[in-house]
């Protein structure tokens, strides 16, 4: 096989928790993931040439080694002595910096993708031990579906299927850092915390309601104080219908789930009017992993 071509799809948190800070810096979570429908394209080709190109249709992304791409793909050749070149191309769809793993996820797509095209057979186990050494994120996108991810965010265990839905995916016009968000959240703090026990009953017994009104992120503490806009876009998600609202991971994107396609696409048109608060817009589904 000369080339591939791959899907990174992003993730929302439905719910996350902060159990204590790391001598490191890190912090131990526990988190429900969710993997959804909004991807980017990767397309993977051996070349010639010693070396990785990556091109990509946004040009504020690196193309260099700060692109999580490229430091997949240098892991993968420098772990197991591949000299041959390889050629990337990259078309993000997935919002940059926005709590959803877009760069997560395309590092996961080239961990897979490489074994395929190397014929590594690596397992998946194999694949996340690589990935973690990349980003706390990468082994949950290598795993996807939905699952509590405990530890940094790498400890992993799969959870039943999340019941079919349709999210509402809304970016705010502003940036903010996974780092910064970590490096100012106080644990001392939280006035409420989720239960993620409740959440993963409730993920069991494929309640929807039950499921939106457990959600909870303990980084919209930082978040929302800094940037209201956040807060006001969960306000209106509510009120255009969704059944739960909350800010994915360290934000700023905010999420809606919703159980009516029609009130959800009234609401994606209602939002992508909105050039006020909110950059971009998305409306998709769920991905659960088969079998
Ligand atoms: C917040 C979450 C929730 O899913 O996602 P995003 O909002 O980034 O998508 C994750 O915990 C983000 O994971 P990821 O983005 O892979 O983190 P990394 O690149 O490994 O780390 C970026 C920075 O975040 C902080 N960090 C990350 C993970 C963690 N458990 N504790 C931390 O304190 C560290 O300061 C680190 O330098
Ligand atoms: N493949 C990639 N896609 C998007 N951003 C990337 C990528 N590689 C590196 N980055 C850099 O990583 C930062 C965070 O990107 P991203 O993964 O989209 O954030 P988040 O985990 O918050 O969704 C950005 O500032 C971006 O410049």
């Amino acid at each position: 096989m000369e080339s591939i071509h791959l899907k990174a799809r992003a993730k929302i948190n439905l719910a996350l928790d902060i159990l204590n800070r790391r001598p490191d810096g890190y912090h131990e979570v526990r988190m429900i993931m969710q993997t959804i429908n909004l991807f980017d394209r990767l397309y993977l080709k051996k070349i010639n040439k010693p070396e990785i190109i990556i091109k990509t249709n946004l040009p504020f992304i690196p193309t260099d080694n700060n692109n999580l791409v490229y430091k997949a793909a240098d892991l993968i050749r420098k772990e197991f002595d591949i000299s041959q070149g390889l050629y990337i191309q990259l078309h993000k769809v997935i919002p940059v910096a926005a709590g959803l793993a877009g760069g997560s996820s395309d590092a996961a797509a080239v961990l897979t993708g490489l074994n395929t095209l190397y014929n590594l057979n690596l397992s998946n186990k194999d694949l996340m031990a690589l990935g973690v050494t990349i980003g706390a994120d990468v082994p949950y996108c290598i795993m996807r579906g939905t699952a509590l991810a405990e530890g940094i965010g790498e400890k992993l265990t799969p959870l039943d299927p999340m019941p079919n839905c349709y999210i509402l995916i809304v970016k705010p016009n502003i940036n903010v850092s996974t780092a910064y968000v970590y490096s100012k959240v106080n644990i001392n703090e939280f006035e409420t915390r989720p239960n993620i026990d409740k959440m993963i009953e409730a993920i069991k017994s494929s309640d929807l309601n039950k499921i939106s009104s457990c959600m909870g992120n303990v980084l919209e503490t930082v978040t929302i104080k800094e940037y209201p806009v956040i807060d006001k876009l969960k306000r209106l998600m509510l009120e255009k219908g969704a059944i739960g609202s909350m800010m994915s991971g360290s934000g700023p994107t905010v999420f809606g789930i919703f159980d009516d396609k029609i009130k959800a696409r009234k609401a994606l048109y209602d939002f992508k009017i909105d050039s006020s608060s909110v950059k971009q817009a998305f409306l998709t589904t769920i991905f659960n992993r088969k079998g």
